[in-house]
């Protein structure tokens, strides 16, 4: 892998699904990518295509009923193009998940110490008691107290926080480069969502992790994230840093959803009105029925290039391509784009002033 090179690079990635009632596209050509160490959050409402864009790269949804097109490099090889043995050495091995749910991920008649350590032994050829050791280890660097003693402990018996953590553990057997995380801290409470957090935080420099993090929740983002991929009906509304789109996002859309939270004044409800029909999407911006910044312009075509506002951000957005004007969506509520109220202009594109 060369220096310059993206951990993970997906490009025009595309799933659909057939189902009875046709073909239903659940990502619809998106490109993003991880760096080695670092964080890179999607968010988006539900049924956004953020859980389908991950389970994607490693090909863990079922195909058929599901089909995936385009290109997921990791380390510079094609994953998609890999055959299913090839993919089962990585998976585990060199990209773990972990989901939302561990109580569904657990075997429920098994002690958690035998689940870590045959997840151990299915990557590698170690002795039982070599394997309890390490599994032990591993208990005890994702924070549970005592781990010696707990390995022989039931899932039951361990809270929704330490089975997460128990869910991580057995996620770094592999020594993972890369770490998929689907909404792990959503079923948590508070409390322990932020430990959980810290905890991912911690591991991530331990073993040097880049993080793809899934989540519908932007506090959580704040949190976390270095960048931010913002997702909506199977489409890339904006990107970029999380400084950036926290202090003056771009896209109609990711200023709804900041809005939300209560440190916009929101209440923390969700933003109104419903994602469009996934059998069916409309033209133009996927958004355009819900944005109140709609014009004719934002319902023909297709999704918008998306356009460099500042340096790593760009935004999907009809009011900021060739000849639209920014300061119609451009929203008090947050700074200015690029700190001067001016959008960076490339000379082509005549992108107007960001914010007046
Ligand atoms: N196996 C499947 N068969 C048919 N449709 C599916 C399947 N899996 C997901 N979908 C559809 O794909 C779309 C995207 O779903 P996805 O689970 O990726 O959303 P999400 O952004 O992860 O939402 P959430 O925040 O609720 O987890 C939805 O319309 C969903 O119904
Ligand atoms: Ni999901």
């Amino acid at each position: 892998m060369s220096a310059d090179q993206p951990l993970l690079e997906v490009e025009n990635l595309t799933t659909t699904f057939s189902t009875d009632n046709g073909t239903l596209t659940a990502v619809d050509g998106i490109d993003f990518s991880v760096d080695t160490g670092e964080t890179v959050c999607i968010v988006g409402e539900s049924g956004s295509g953020k859980t389908v864009a991950t389970e994607s790269i490693t090909r863990i949804i079922n195909t058929p009923p599901g089909e995936i097109e385009g290109t997921v490099r990791y380390k510079g090889r094609d994953l998609l193009s890999l055959p299913e043995s090839e993919l089962r050495q990585i998976r585990g091995n060199d990209i773990a998940h972990i989901f939302q749910n561990p109580q569904e991920a657990m075997n429920h008649c098994y002690t958690v110490g035998w689940q870590i350590v045959e997840a151990l032994q299915i990557h590698q050829d170690v002795s039982d008691d070599e394997a309890r050791a390490r599994a032990v280890d591993l208990m005890d660097r994702v924070g549970i107290a005592n781990a010696s003693s707990r390995f022989d402990d039931y899932p039951h018996e361990f809270s929704g926080g330490q089975k997460q953590r128990v869910m991580i553990a057995m996620a770094l057997v592999g020594d993972p480069d890369l770490l998929i995380a689907d909404e792990p801290t959503t079923a948590l409470d508070v409390t322990v969502q932020a430990q959980i957090l810290k905890l991912l935080d911690d591991l991530q420099e331990e073993f040097e992790m880049g993080i793809l993090f899934v989540t519908h929740d932007l506090g959580v983002v704040a949190e976390i994230a270095d960048r931010i991929v913002v997702m909506y009906a199977g489409k890339v509304m904006e990107r970029g840093g999380v400084l950036d789109i926290f202090d003056h996002p771009g896209h109609p859309y990711t200023q709804q959803l900041l809005e939300c939270l209560p440190e916009f004044g929101g209440t923390g409800g969700g933003i109104s009105g419903t994602l469009p029909d996934p059998y069916d999407p409309p033209e133009g911006c996927r958004f355009a029925p819900r944005c109140e910044y709609a014009e004719e312009a934002c319902r023909t075509g297709e999704q918008p290039e998306e356009v460099e506002v500042a340096p790593g951000q760009r935004v999907s957005c009809v009011h900021y391509g060739p000849g639209g004007n920014p300061s119609i969506v451009r929203n008090d509520e947050f700074g200015p784009i690029d700190g001067d109220g001016t959008a960076p202009t490339d000379g082509e594109s005549e992108v107007g002033p960001a914010d007046d």
